[in-house]
């Protein structure tokens, strides 16, 4: 079943066709990842899927529900989580704390029980300091929730953003380039890191990543992109066998080489 459906969709803007009758299925359970050179229009396809452009053509769904034109609050309280390029956390707080603030999105407890701090609204903040505190346990960061977010090494930092993604308790996870700046044994823990969240908190993960390593060997599917076109998909084999694919890789290397 798929979990994720990119049905058809275009994001113009301005004369820039960024993505173009973009088809992607990510099934329950799976890792996949989509790749392409620089500007090849993955972040927007991201942006589409996440709320944040309601695409020019085409639709999105999720678990078969359309979820085109919803804002990204809408949609992350749906069941999607993401985290950047850039990791963004909310630097000068503690680990817990950015956690803490991630659950808000799913506290039920209304504006005013939580000023006037009544007794259920205390109770339901006991109840989201355990529950951050067991997620935080699960990802091996608990021995440092009391740390300043901004003085963790960058592997415990992308770490902790993926574990206030899954502070909202969704069930699908878009990691954008979540390898950027590793260096190949930060990747490759990262590998595993992935692996263990996916079974653990029964997940399906969709990835852009440029590490082509860590791609290939973590993705059950991967779908190209080139110049906002799919030119291929498929698994690491297919893909990397690809001439259109080599093509697309190759140009993008003579270029940097000019
Ligand atoms: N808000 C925007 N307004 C205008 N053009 C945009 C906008 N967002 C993206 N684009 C253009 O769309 C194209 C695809 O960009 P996008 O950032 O999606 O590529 P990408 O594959 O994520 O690249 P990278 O790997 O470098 O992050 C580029 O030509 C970019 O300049």
């Amino acid at each position: 079943m798929s979990v994720l459906k990119v049905d058809s969709v275009v994001m113009q803007f301005g004369g820039v066709v960024a993505v173009n009758n973009l088809n992607i299925e990510v099934e329950k359970g799976h890792i996949q990842a989509l790749i392409g050179p620089n500007g090849a229009g993955k972040t927007t396809a991201f942006n589409v899927i996440t709320g944040v452009y309601t695409p020019t053509k085409g639709n999105v769904y999720l678990n078969n529900e359309k979820i085109t034109g919803l804002t990204p609050d809408k949609i992350a309280m749906k069941g999607i989580a993401r985290t950047f390029q850039n990791i963004r956390l909310f630097k000068n707080l503690t680990v817990l704390d950015n956690i803490l603030i991630a659950n808000h999105l799913h506290v039920k407890s209304n504006f005013i029980s939580s000023t006037l701090r009544l007794p259920w609204s205390k109770a339901e903040e006991r109840h989201m300091r355990e529950k951050s505190e067991m997620l935080l346990n699960k990802l091996g960061l608990l021995h440092l929730k009391n740390e300043i977010a901004n003085s963790l090494p960058y592997g415990e930092q992308r770490k902790l953003e993926i574990a206030r993604a899954l502070a909202t308790d969704a069930k699908l996870l878009l990691l954008d380039e979540p390898a950027a700046g590793m260096n190949p044994h930060e990747t490759m823990a990262l590998s595993n890191f992935i692996h263990t969240i996916r079974d653990e908190f029964e997940l399906t993960i969709f990835m852009i990543e440029h590490h082509m390593d860590l791609v290939m060997e973590i993705s059950d599917k991967i779908y190209v992109l080139d110049f906002g076109q799919l030119i291929a998909e498929g698994t690491a084999d297919e893909v990397k066998n690809n001439p259109r694919v080599i093509e697309a890789y190759l140009g993008v290397e003579e270029d940097a080489e000019n």
